[in-house]
């Protein structure tokens, strides 16, 4: 009987066991660990990163140690046990303390170097841009706090000492975000300032500001946000106002009791910051953790599972998963750290969950992510739980159909690791994936259509955060096996269309904006392809409209359309120069995966059956060992 077809009080039951720690593994580190001299790696990275710096070829740090006799290396393992105690981060013990070989340094900085040409990493000068828009963006704050306060009538002497701070987090606190990527951030305010002055006169100074483009307030999402490019970057920028009367530059957000009679929205606003903080200080070494969640998320991003509002995970979800894999493997570095990544999470015994420390028992009554109180938690499928208070899923939006989707992926990124870390590969086929409009035969094509640019913006924003409700109802058509949404979004280019029919183009095609989504269908059974899913579309496009409608967002010209479309039809969507470039991707990548698996007949996995057993029971009792 599988987890999801137990009734509800046994999966009750079941977590409340898990959560007191009685299905909690016996301690101890595996056999296989033992005589390993744990260390904390950072000289290790220096090394490695110093390497980088001087571009000069790899040498491994065991060169550079002077050289231990055999006797020596005998004498260290007979002495291990009395050696420095081994700091555990999280809530087992590692799997492996082992220490990297020669060649696992090579092959990082082989990834290192693999990494580059995919724009991972940003210049200095890149660096320093977002560090000034970060001053700037502290000014501004400090400034409109003491404006606002001043005109609430607090004196001009007080309101000079009130503060007031910008906090980032999300991927340029962890030191992962890649070239473009958004700035995350949290603007912390005294009490005298209220969240409603934030979206107004904060706004509007905002948007005074030359450096400002695009900027708009998303006033009613769960995480109400103010989104904006500054000199070209894009800016998350959330707000909290917090019980203090003064916001000191050194104040630190870690402390639960801040969150004492805070409004749930700030709580949340919080979160971000409070769950980057947290993971950083959950890592045994946080630089061989940054170039694994780089490798990570990049390899996410190629093969189209990196987004968390269209049911597969965002970048905090993958932090978490690369930070558990950290805390089994201490001493690995990055390259053995991404084959461990797939390994342990390619065997996942999912509904289990993924934590990186034990809940703290807060009673502040903000709800948190728990299994034994809210019957809703029970049926979330993949969750991976934030670490701070109050502890949330950060995978709620995970589907079916999705989790089939990242297993298949998790699977397929372990086939490519073994046979990388075999030397039958190099790390590019990790970043290489199969074409996805050369994977399917029949997609669905959903348009978001408006007039202006302003609308557009908007307008996509609403109908991506909906779509994964259309990939859902399609799941539940029983002729489809499998929906799968491509997370990039196409502008639809009237040039392209050359071949396009007069009479069979949507409306929404001849908007002056139009931005396309692309889900790509596989059906029950293939002879009876005469599926009808105008109701599953119709209800679809009610529900968005509707909700647009409700939040007074719906504006003239805005539509929505999906329709039906074959491959070989899709060049009436999509740049014909863009198809070839798929098609040739495709053909080679299928050459490839031939290639290899005549190869993986002949070798299998190169991991110890003590190991796999080690890592089935750190995910089955993951709740337990993980919570208890
Ligand atoms: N589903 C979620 N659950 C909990 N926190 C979330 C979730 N989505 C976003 N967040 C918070 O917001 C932050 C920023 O989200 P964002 O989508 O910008 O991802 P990111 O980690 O910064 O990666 P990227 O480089 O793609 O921007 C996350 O790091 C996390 O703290
Ligand atoms: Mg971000
Ligand atoms: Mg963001």
């Amino acid at each position: 009987m599988t987890f999801y077809q137990q009734p509800d009080q046994a999966k009750k039951l079941y977590y409340s066991k898990m959560w007191n720690g009685d299905y909690r593994p016996e301690n101890g580190v595996s056999s296989s660990t033992a005589g390993h001299k744990p260390n904390n790696g950072n000289a290790r990275n220096g090394v490695l990163q110093q390497q980088r710096q001087q571009n000069r070829p790899q040498q491994p740090q065991q060169q550079n140690r002077p050289q231990k006799t055999q006797q020596q290396h005998r004498q260290q393992q007979q002495h291990w046990p009395q050696q420095k105690p081994v700091k555990q981060l999280g809530l087992t013990s590692a799997i492996s303390l082992a220490e990297p070989s020669t060649e696992e340094l090579l092959q990082t900085a082989e990834l290192n170097k693999a990494l580059e040409p995919f724009d991972v990493f940003e210049t200095q000068a890149e660096l320093n841009q977002r560090m000034q828009i970060l001053a700037k963006l502290n000014t501004l704050v400090k400034q409109w706090i003491k404006d606002v306060s001043i005109a609430k009538h607090v004196p001009e002497a007080a309101a000079e000492k009130l503060g007031g701070k910008v906090y980032t987090f999300g991927s340029y606190r962890l030191g992962v975000h890649h070239r473009g990527a958004d700035i995350d951030a949290l603007c912390v305010a005294p009490l005298y300032v209220e969240r409603t002055d934030y979206f107004t006169t904060f706004f509007e100074l905002l948007k005074q500001q030359a450096e400002v483009t695009e900027c708009r307030a998303v006033e009613e999402a769960f995480v109400p946000v103010i989104k904006m490019k500054f000199d070209d970057i894009e800016i998350d920028l959330l707000f909290a106002s917090l019980s203090l009367k003064e916001i000191p530059d050194d104040f630190s957000l870690s402390d639960n009791n801040l969150l004492r009679n805070l409004d749930p929205r700030s709580v949340r606003s919080l979160n971000g910051c409070r769950v980057t903080d947290e993971i950083l200080q959950l890592v045994p070494n946080v630089e061989n953790f940054r170039l694994t969640l780089r490798a990570i998320k990049l390899w996410a991003k190629k093969h189209g599972i990196y987004s968390n509002s269209l049911g597969y995970f965002g970048g905090v979800t993958w932090a978490m998963l690369v930070a558990r894999t950290c805390q089994l493997y201490p001493n690995a570095t990055a390259a053995t750290l991404v084959h461990k990544f797939f390994l342990v999470f390619s065997r996942w015994q999912w509904p289990h969950p993924v934590l990186l420390r034990q809940p703290e028992n807060v009673n502040l009554r903000f709800p948190v992510w728990d299994p034994r109180v809210n019957a809703a938690d029970r049926y979330h499928l993949m969750p991976i739980i934030t670490p701070a208070y109050p502890q949330q899923n950060s995978t709620f939006n995970v589907l079916e159909s999705t989790k089939k989707v990242i297993v298949k992926e998790l699977n397929r990124g372990l086939s490519t690791l073994d046979e990388i870390m075999r030397g039958n590969a190099s790390w590019n086929r990790l970043f290489q994936a199969p074409s996805f409009f050369y994977t399917y035969r029949h997609f669905l094509v959903l348009s978001a259509s408006s007039t202006t640019a302003a609308d557009q913006l908007e307008w996509c924003g609403l109908v991506e955060s909906r779509i994964r409700l259309l990939v859902a109802n399609l799941e539940r058509n029983e002729h489809i096996s499998l929906a799968r949404v491509n997370p990039k979004c196409f502008d639809y280019k009237k040039c392209d269309a050359k071949t396009q029919s007069e009479s069979g183009t949507p409306t929404a095609f001849q908007a002056p904006f139009c931005s396309m989504w692309f889900i790509g269908l596989e059906f029950a059974s293939a002879k009876n392809l005469n599926v009808n899913l105008t109701a599953c579309i119709q209800t679809f496009t009610d529900q968005v409209m509707q909700h647009a409608a409700n939040i007074n967002m719906l504006k003239y010209g805005m539509q929505l359309d999906t329709c039906h479309v074959k491959r070989k039809d899709l060049s009436q969507y999509l740049d014909k120069d863009f198809l070839k470039r798929e098609r040739k991707a495709m053909e080679q990548h299928t050459n490839f995966e031939n290639a290899i698996s005549a190869k993986a007949k002949r070798s299998s996995s190169e991991m110890s059956s003590e190991e796999e057993g080690g890592i089935a029971k750190k995910s089955r009792s993951s709740g337990s060992e993980d919570s208890s």
